[in-house]
C-alpha cells in the first residue's frame, strides 16, 4: 500500500519508528517530513501531505505530533481528507471501518510508540464497512 508519513518535531522520533515497521511490512513510504527534532510548523508538512491523499497520489497517511490536534484540524481543512485522532487500536480499527478516516493522527507525546505502531498496524490493515456508515460519511461535507 502507497502512505503518506508526516507530522512536527514533536512526531519525529515516532514517525522513524513507523517508517521501520510499514517498510518492514512492504508499505510503499513517503515521507513528507519533517526530517529532524528542530522546532517545526506543522502545517508546512500537513498541507502537501493532504494534497497528495486528496488525490489520491497515497491510499492512507499518518500524522504524528504532540497532541495530535494540530494535524488533525489542517489535515480536515482538505475537502478529501476524513483525518482522525486516535490514542488507541480500537478507535484506529473505527476511524477506518466506520468513518472510512484515510488520515491516522496520533498523539505522540500522550501514548507509547508501541501503541503508536499497534495503531498504525491495525488502521492499515482495516477495511471501510460500507453500508450506513456510507450514507453518514456522505453527509460529513459541508454544502
Ligand atoms: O497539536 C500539535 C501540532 O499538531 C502538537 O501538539 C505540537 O506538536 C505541539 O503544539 C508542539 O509544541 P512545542 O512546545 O512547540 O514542541
Amino acid at each position: 500500500m502507497k502512505i503518506a508519513l508526516g507530522g512536527d518535531h514533536a512526531g519525529y522520533q515516532y514517525k522513524e519508528v513507523l517508517k521501520q515497521a510499514l517498510e518492514a511490512q512492504g508499505h510503499e513510504l513517503k515521507d513528507f517530513g519533517p526530517f529532524s527534532e528542530a522546532s517545526v510548523d506543522y502545517p508546512d508538512f500537513v498541507h502537501p501531505l493532504s494534497t497528495a491523499v486528496e488525490n489520491q497520489e497515497y491510499e492512507l497517511g499518518i500524522l504524528i505530533c504532540g497532541s495530535g490536534n494540530g494535524v488533525a484540524m489542517t489535515a480536515n481543512k482538505h475537502a478529501g481528507v476524513r483525518a482522525a485522532l486516535c490514542w488507541n487500536k480500537e478507535l484506529a480499527q473505527l476511524a477506518r471501518s466506520h468513518n472510512n478516516a484515510n488520515v491516522l493522527c496520533i498523539p505522540a507525546r500522550f501514548v507509547t510508540d508501541e501503541a503508536a505502531k499497534e495503531m498504525a498496524l491495525a488502521f492499515l490493515s482495516t477495511p471501510f464497512e460500507g453500508g450506513r456508515h456510507q450514507n453518514r460519511v456522505n453527509k460529513i461535507a459541508c454544502a
